[in-house]
């Protein structure tokens, strides 16, 4: 977190229903051989549903609205029943350009995205993001996830960012910025810890590839529990 920062003057704590859902889904799938990854089937739906089907199943009801970041086969995602946004920023920028649109298209205090290569997504993430955020009167939380055995590292796309934030995001957007990393450290930032003994250590499995499609569908056989 950046300590330097004083809490924004137009800060105020997430509530549940306060927050949209917004489903990144506007990449170019290069390592899946330029295929649209969203729109990949897994276990019988498409991944970006897989995402915003656990979006709108948070626990504790902090998700209001919903919406997804696509930038091909529009038409395809609006299937999926809520509002569809292309990049509202050119020349595929990265994920931050799906965090600003959502940020754009959003009518809630705060948004929470995930990317749509993660179907196994924590039905408690925007409780533990809401509830970092309050205490720290930040203003963004990011999930951090254990890798490999290893200590939880940061997993930026899963973040709760305050909507008094768009104007610096778009500003860091418009002077060529593209990671999040950078944008992050100029935020109130926490980083949300998912290493406790009950969390499902396949929650942010994240699909790339197509035999990273195949691995998961066979490895998760048996639907993680719903918490
Ligand atoms: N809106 C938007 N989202 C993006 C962009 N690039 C990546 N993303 C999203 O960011 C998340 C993480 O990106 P990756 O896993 O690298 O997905 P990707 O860019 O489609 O795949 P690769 O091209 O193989 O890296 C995914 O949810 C992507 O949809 C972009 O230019 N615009
Ligand atoms: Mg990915």
């Amino acid at each position: 977190m950046t300590a330097a920062l004083a809490p924004h003057p137009h800060w105020s704590a997430p509530v549940p229903g306060g927050v949209t859902g917004v489903v990144l889904a506007g990449g170019q799938g290069r390592r899946m051989g330029g295929i649209d990854k969203g729109l990949q089937t897994f276990r019988g739906a498409p991944l970006a549903l897989h995402a915003l089907l656990r979006l709108q199943r948070q626990r504790g009801g902090w998700i209001g609205p919903c919406l997804i970041n696509a930038n091909r086969h529009l038409a395809a995602y609006e299937a999926l029943g809520v509002p569809v946004w292309p990049d509202v920023v050119d020349g595929s920028a990265g994920p931050l350009a799906g965090m600003l649109t959502g940020l754009v298209h959003a009518a809630t205090p705060w948004v929470l995205t995930v990317p749509c290569d993660s179907p196994l997504l924590p039905l408690d993430l925007a409780e533990r993001l809401a509830q970092a955020v309050t205490a720290a009167q930040a203003d963004v939380a990011l999930a951090a996830a254990p890798q490999d055995g290893g200590a939880p590292r940061p997993q930026p796309v899963f973040a709760l960012i305050g909507a008094h934030r768009l104007d610096d995001l778009q500003a860091f957007l418009q002077s060529g910025g593209r990671k999040i990393d950078a944008w992050t450290a100029r935020q109130r930032c926490v980083v949300v810890p998912f290493d406790r003994p009950d969390d499902d250590p396949m929650a942010f499995a994240n699909i790339n590839t197509l035999s990273e499609l195949q691995a998961l569908e066979t490895a998760g056989a048996v639907p993680s529990p719903a918490r």
